[in-house]
């Protein structure tokens, strides 16, 4: 019998992608842009890519594998299928992070079935955190984990997750000056799967964004928001689900108050 499930394996690719980016890390870099030139790509993020798509392909080789990295050679989507299951893959998720040598970056693989993640598994080697989730709750370094239990707005820690968009900015000033006015603190992290995975853990009370985040930035992290007991939705209130022009996952003791504060 096969006894490989979906976090076995989002693990085990996690896993050796994090591996195969932390043997450059702080090592002589190739870098270069896509869309804008805060938007950077090294050989690292193609090689784990590569790497952990060839892992799934041996597993099944009609595997659909939706993924950040365009490589010529390796059949990869960029939108999340509605129907079946599928993989979503963040090769190097804080890859300007990567650059700089600042160890806030991770490799984020979650797997999905007809447009819901089943699994989740963010590998941060630098920082020596692993978070994963299946459907009986979340895991921060292998220990149960769970959403903070901080009830009062005022004092809450939220991320605003923005990117890497210049025309994005002015709104990004818009949600730090309601953080500072209406709620406690803000931390920016340049990783989105690490501001979700702080949620998660209760690192953080919440993390909000105004913008449409790519599905390798947030399905696997906003899994684990869910395993740990946390709300996710859109800005309207309603269930977050991939290709929403907004987020906010929080802690759910004041969720309510944050949609009423962010648009
Ligand atoms: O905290 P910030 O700077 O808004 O960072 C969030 C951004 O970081 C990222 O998660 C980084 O992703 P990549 O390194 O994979 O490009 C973005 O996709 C996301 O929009
Ligand atoms: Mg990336």
């Amino acid at each position: 019998m096969d006894s490989t499930t979906p976090l076995t394996l989002a693990r085990e690719a996690a896993r050796a992608g994090a591996e195969v980016a932390h043997g450059g890390f702080r090592g002589p870099l190739t870098v270069e842009t896509k869309k804008n030139e805060l938007d950077s790509v090294t050989e690292f993020d193609r090689e784990v890519q590569r790497h952990v798509v060839q892992m799934f392909r041996e597993d099944d080789s009609d595997a659909v594998i939706v993924g950040e990295e365009e490589l010529p050679d390796v059949d990869t989507r960029t939108a999340l299928p509605e129907s079946g299951a599928a993989w979503v893959v963040d090769p190097i998720d804080g890859t300007n992070n990567f650059v700089a040598g600042n160890r806030i970056w991770g490799c984020a693989v979650a797997a999905v079935e007809d447009g819901d993640a089943v699994a989740a598994v963010n590998e941060f080697p630098a920082l020596g955190d692993s978070f994963a989730a299946a459907d009986d709750g979340a895991m921060r370094n292998g220990e149960s984990c769970s959403v903070s239990d901080r009830v009062d707005p005022g004092t809450f820690t939220i991320n605003p997750i923005f990117g890497l968009e210049p025309r994005d900015r002015r709104k990004l000033a818009e949600y730090v000056t309601t953080i500072a006015e209406e709620f406690g603190d803000s931390r920016r992290f340049g990783s989105s799967q690490y501001a979700l995975s702080s949620v998660a853990a209760g690192e953080l009370d919440a993390a909000v964004s105004g913008v449409e985040l790519s599905p390798w930035d947030t399905v696997g992290g906003v899994h684990l928001v869910r395993e740990a007991g946390g709300t996710v939705t859109n800005l309207d209130g309603d269930r977050w689900t991939p290709g929403d022009s907004g987020i906010i996952a929080s802690n759910g003791e004041a969720h309510d108050e944050l949609v009423a504060a962010f648009d």
